[in-house]
């Protein structure tokens, strides 16, 4: 096949922009084709060889997809759904209610951020969703945080006036969600061949982030309206709560699109770039997208689940290879500086738009070494 004949698939991994060829027929490789189902149930069994068992599971396809659904949590679907209920009244008030807590005034870029504001993939009218954002912050007494913050310390949150009964919805499921999360983390240590407890201390007030999203219906004719451009997360993992309209989409290693579509009972769990760094890319960081070509209006809960700020992400011991040097850096600097990047519009960055994955991407196949992270 003639070089200019190849097509490609654009994203965002790990903080670079990337490209893969899409492979079919002959040059396919084999990859996965849907995304796995583990019952986790037995992670809240008091026999370990129950948690054992599931955390093998989820190895297994943490080193060959990246993702998963997380079926039989202990989450009530009630909590779920009222929480769902509060996302919908949330992005029905008026802009201008929205817009009194507009990420842009947060040094801590939490808050609402308009339709198109993001740009993943540098092109087009931007992502077509609208999202708001909220995370640890110890000022908040419904964290319970294991230590005093200090006066002076920076307040992160930012609450709607317009609608109180909108904060102990998302504490409900917030509280939840974290302590299944923690759950998860045990899990991850086992299938890691490490202690369960191994990460509990680097975790002890994990960087955290429950985000709503709304997505409107993209118009079906126009092909350069994406919801949510390719990226990976970062994340130590994210649990995704979808509603009822199916749009995420998940990569492959032949740049195929494989589809994640909610399915009762579960989350969708993800392996996120903290977790690929510390297990020297052992455990994939896979690059999904949200399309939502359904006509539909779609919400969905991303909760993303990272170590304490202060923590140091250093390369694990059963992932480390003969020789090898762990790089460590602070997890609040690395997430941090992705958290700006993809804000480029955000105050405390220059206000310079990013050149287009294509952009980028195209010129890196042209001239040589091309960056292609993930599964
Ligand atoms: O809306 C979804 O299903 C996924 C959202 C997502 O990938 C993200 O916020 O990082
Ligand atoms: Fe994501």
């Amino acid at each position: 096949m003639a070089v200019e004949e190849q097509e490609y698939v654009y994203y965002h991994a790990g903080g670079k922009r990337g490209s893969r060829p899409v492979l079919r027929g002959a040059d396919a490789k084999s990859t996965f084709e849907s995304i796995p189902v583990v019952d986790v149930s037995g992670l809240f069994s008091s026999n370990v060889e129950d948690r054992k068992n599931v955390a093998s599971q989820i190895g297994k396809t943490c080193r060959n997809v990246g993702f998963f659904y997380a079926e039989n949590h202990d989450i009530p679907q009630d909590v779920i759904n009222e929480t769902f209920e509060s996302v919908k009244k949330f992005f029905a008030m008026p802009l201008g209610d929205k817009m009194e807590v507009h990420l842009h005034k947060s040094a801590a870029l939490r808050g609402y951020e308009p339709l198109f504001e993001t740009k993943m993939e540098g092109k087009g009218r931007g992502d077509m969703k609208e999202a708001f954002t909220i995370g640890d912050d110890a000022h908040e007494p419904e964290q319970n945080a294991p230590f005093t913050p200090s006066p002076d310390s920076m307040k992160k949150n930012s609450w709607p006036s317009a609608y109180p009964a909108f904060r102990p919805q998302i504490y409900d499921y917030y509280t939840r969600v974290l302590a299944f999360s923690r759950k998860l983390m045990q899990a991850f240590a086992l299938a890691l061949d490490l202690p369960e407890t191994y990460f509990d201390e680097a975790t002890s007030f994990p960087m955290v982030g429950v985000r709503i999203l709304h997505y409107p219906p993209q118009e079906q004719q126009d092909a350069s309206d994406i919801g949510l451009g390719a990226h990976t997360d970062y994340s130590f993992f994210t649990l995704v709560q979808q509603e009822s309209v199916a749009a995420l989409q998940v990569l492959n290693a032949n740049g195929i699109w494989v589809d994640a579509p909610p399915k009762p009972r579960t989350y969708v769990v993800n392996v996120g770039d903290f977790l690929s760094r510390i297990t020297n890319g052992a455990f994939k960081s896979t690059v999904h997208r949200v399309l939502n070509r359904s006509g539909e209006e779609r919400y969905s809960m991303p909760f993303f689940f990272s170590p304490n700020r202060e923590a140091t992400l250093d390369t694990v011991p059963t992932c480390m290879g003969k020789g090898q040097q762990s790089e460590s850096v602070v997890a609040g600097d690395y997430f941090m500086e992705r958290l700006r990047a993809a804000r480029w519009q955000h105050p405390s960055n220059n206000g310079k738009p990013p050149p287009s994955v294509q952009e980028v991407a195209t010129s890196e196949i042209k001239s040589g070494p091309q960056i292609s992270v993930g599964a």
